[in-house]
């Protein structure tokens, strides 16, 4: 079959009874969480119907797929076109942005990434660990768990002799609302292999952070 065939085929293909089904769910949910919306406009004391909120439940709803944006794909998958190089040293990609979403508030938390690796004998593409960092900080997180999975993600694609994940975030359910200390941020880190093994790798990673210009 030719290309274009192959292509016009696709595009008009009749859709199975399940993908049907999948669709026809999604729009009742959608609409589920629209009519919870106008709701809680409702019990926060203003109304659904007047002229800046009438459209407020659909930007919400699609602002909330655009925030977990990452459970649609395998973020770690960014990290699996690798180059077979030979360098045995520290690579460091810092002041990764990050943009999440706290799991217990969906209130956004949000800072840098900072990712270290010593290849072994495979590299990736510094961009991809920058996607592969969105991709599973565009979920529902804590960011103990973002940071693991950062770490996790590189160990399992690369199988590097080690790998060092920190991240600075403030979380605005701690600023805004709550406890209200807006100067408070959060520092976490993973490490692996080499890293969890010797300080001085440790020292390395962190020695850079330390760079004067930060
Ligand atoms: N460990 C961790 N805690 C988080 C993170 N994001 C938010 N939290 C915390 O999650 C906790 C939830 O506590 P709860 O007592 O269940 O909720 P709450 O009554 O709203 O708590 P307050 O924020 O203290 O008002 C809070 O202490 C938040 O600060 C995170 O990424 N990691
Ligand atoms: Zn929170």
């Amino acid at each position: 079959m030719s290309l274009t065939n192959s292509l016009t085929s696709q595009k008009y293909r009749k859709l199975s009874n399940e993908e049907i089904e999948d669709t026809e769910n999604k729009l009742d949910q959608e609409e589920a969480v629209k009519a919870g919306l106008r709701n809680l406009i409702e019990l926060c004391g203003d109304d659904p119907d007047r002229e800046g909120l009438e459209e407020t439940p659909d930007r919400v709803l699609k602002a909330f797929l655009e925030y977990t944006e990452g459970y649609r794909e395998d973020p770690k998958s960014h990290l699996e076109k690798v180059f077979d190089v030979d360098h045995q040293e520290l690579v460091m990609v810092q002041d990764i942005e990050i943009h999440s979403m706290c799991e217990h508030h969906f209130a956004p938390f949000f800072g840098v990434a900072h990712v270290g690796y010593i290849p072994n004998g495979k590299i990736t593409g510094l961009s991809k660990i920058a996607r592969m960092v969105d991709g599973y900080a565009k979920r529902f997180q804590v960011q103990e768990r973002l940071t693991n999975q950062i770490a996790d993600a590189m160990e399992e694609v690369l199988d590097p002799q080690g790998v060092m994940v920190v991240i600075e975030a403030k979380h605005m359910c701690m600023c805004g609302r709550g406890v209200r200390k807006s100067g408070a941020s959060t520092t976490t880190k993973a490490v692996r292999g080499l890293f969890r093994d010797a300080a001085d790798h440790r020292m390395e990673f962190l020695s850079l952070l330390d760079r004067p210009s930060r």
